[in-house]
């Protein structure tokens, strides 16, 4: 294996399976021409044509937080989530000819400056890691699409799998979204939910990357889709501090701060997270803090429901009810009532007010 004299390998001087492909009529070829649609009968929104964003979706009429609106069944299902281009390949065998040419009339983020990115690879990096970072960077920087370039592009996690969702692969990324997307296992269909109240002609949005992060991090995660965001999150804030973007870096900020100071005391250790003097500010500044940035999502729901817990644990039954209504709420309007775990959810809700019932007679 080529490696360089500071311990590191050339990722250009690697290429194999891009070419090598025993498959390479899928492999690689020219953008399909079909034109996007949103399914036939979705009263929600509209497909549209948008300069160096590709196709976006807009909604149609007044949209409310917690409407379903798509739900979408996978086109191309690779059953691990470090995918090689052979995992991709041995999916695409499974679809038909129609199928193909949808697949291959998504967006792909191939033709990248490869200047703009490392060339070289630290030499720990080996085997199918070092293959997968090869694959990927030769599918950005290649000038024609592939199997690889459309699925990084536009695959989304299915449990432990990753699948390409012809539908939803049109919605294009903020960092601020007013949209949640959510593998529903239960019904086999990923679903997409408003987490805002969406006026009509708005674009439909959701992240691509963990948004709580702060903004570089969040540019590195989206260069992988070969775009810089724009969003109000991103946009400069003009040294001004009442502006949307400078507040929003302070509260990632504090959202990080506070998810570190209580992440050890949530899950199997709340019961000590309840003795711990300060654990329920937090959790209420956390929630806060995610409602103020539009992070209607599950994470959200997940706070209120520890809320609750320790509400429990400290027979605080008023605030306890509240905290788990809320949680019930958020969880029902970013996934909906049949997301899996949504009855542990009103199970919690149940239990707390039944006891609070019960201390009140
Ligand atoms: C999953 S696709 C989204 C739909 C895509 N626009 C299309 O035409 O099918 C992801 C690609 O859309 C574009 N995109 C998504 N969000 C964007 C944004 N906020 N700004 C610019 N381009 C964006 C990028 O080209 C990205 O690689």
């Amino acid at each position: 294996m080529p490696c360089g004299l500071d311990g590191a390998i050339d990722m250009l001087s690697l290429k194999n399976s891009q070419t090598s492909s025993p498959n390479n009529s899928t492999t690689s070829r020219p953008t399909s021409k079909l034109t996007p649609k949103a399914p036939e009968g979705n009263p929600y929104y509209e497909i549209r044509a948008i300069p160096d964003k590709g196709y976006g979706c807009f909604a149609l009429k007044d949209i409310k937080r917690g409407t379903r609106i798509l739900t979408d069944k996978p086109l191309l299902i690779v059953p691990k989530p470090d995918y090689l281009l052979e995992d991709i390949e041995e999916a695409a065998k499974k679809l038909s000819p129609e199928e193909l040419e949808l697949y291959f009339s998504l967006s792909s983020s191939h033709g990248q400056d490869p200047t703009k990115w490392p060339s070289r690879v630290h030499a720990s990096v080996q085997g199918r890691e070092l293959q997968r970072i090869r694959e990927q960077h030769l599918a950005r920087i290649s000038p024609t699409t592939s199997l690889t370039s459309i699925f990084q592009t536009n695959c989304m996690e299915m449990g432990l799998s990753a699948a390409v969702f012809p539908h939803a692969s049109r919605i294009n990324h903020s960092c601020n979204p007013n949209c949640n997307f959510t593998w529903n296992a239960l019904l086999a269909l990923e679903t997409v939910h408003a987490i805002a109240d969406i006026p009509a002609g708005a674009e439909l949005t959701f992240s691509y990357c963990d948004m709580t992060k702060e903004k570089t991090l969040r540019a590195w995660e989206l260069k992988h889709y070969g775009f810089s965001c724009d969003c109000r999150a991103c946009a400069g804030d003009g040294g001004d501090p009442e502006s949307f973007a400078h507040q929003s870096a302070e509260r990632r900020f504090r959202i990080h701060e506070l998810d570190r100071a209580t992440k050890v005391l949530r899950g199997a250790r709340l019961g000590e997270g309840a003795r711990t003097p300060g654990f329920v500010n937090q959790l209420l500044e956390l929630a806060q803090l995610h409602r103020e940035e539009g992070d209607y999502s599950i994470r959200l729901a997940r706070i209120y429901l520890d809320l609750a817990l320790v509400c429990e644990i400290a027979s605080d039954w008023k605030n306890g009810v509240e905290c788990a209504a809320n949680a019930v709420k958020v969880k029902r309007e970013c996934q909906g009532a049949d997301s899996p775990d949504y009855d542990k959810y009103e199970d919690v809700l149940r239990r707390i007010y039944l006891k609070s019932k019960a201390a009140m007679s």
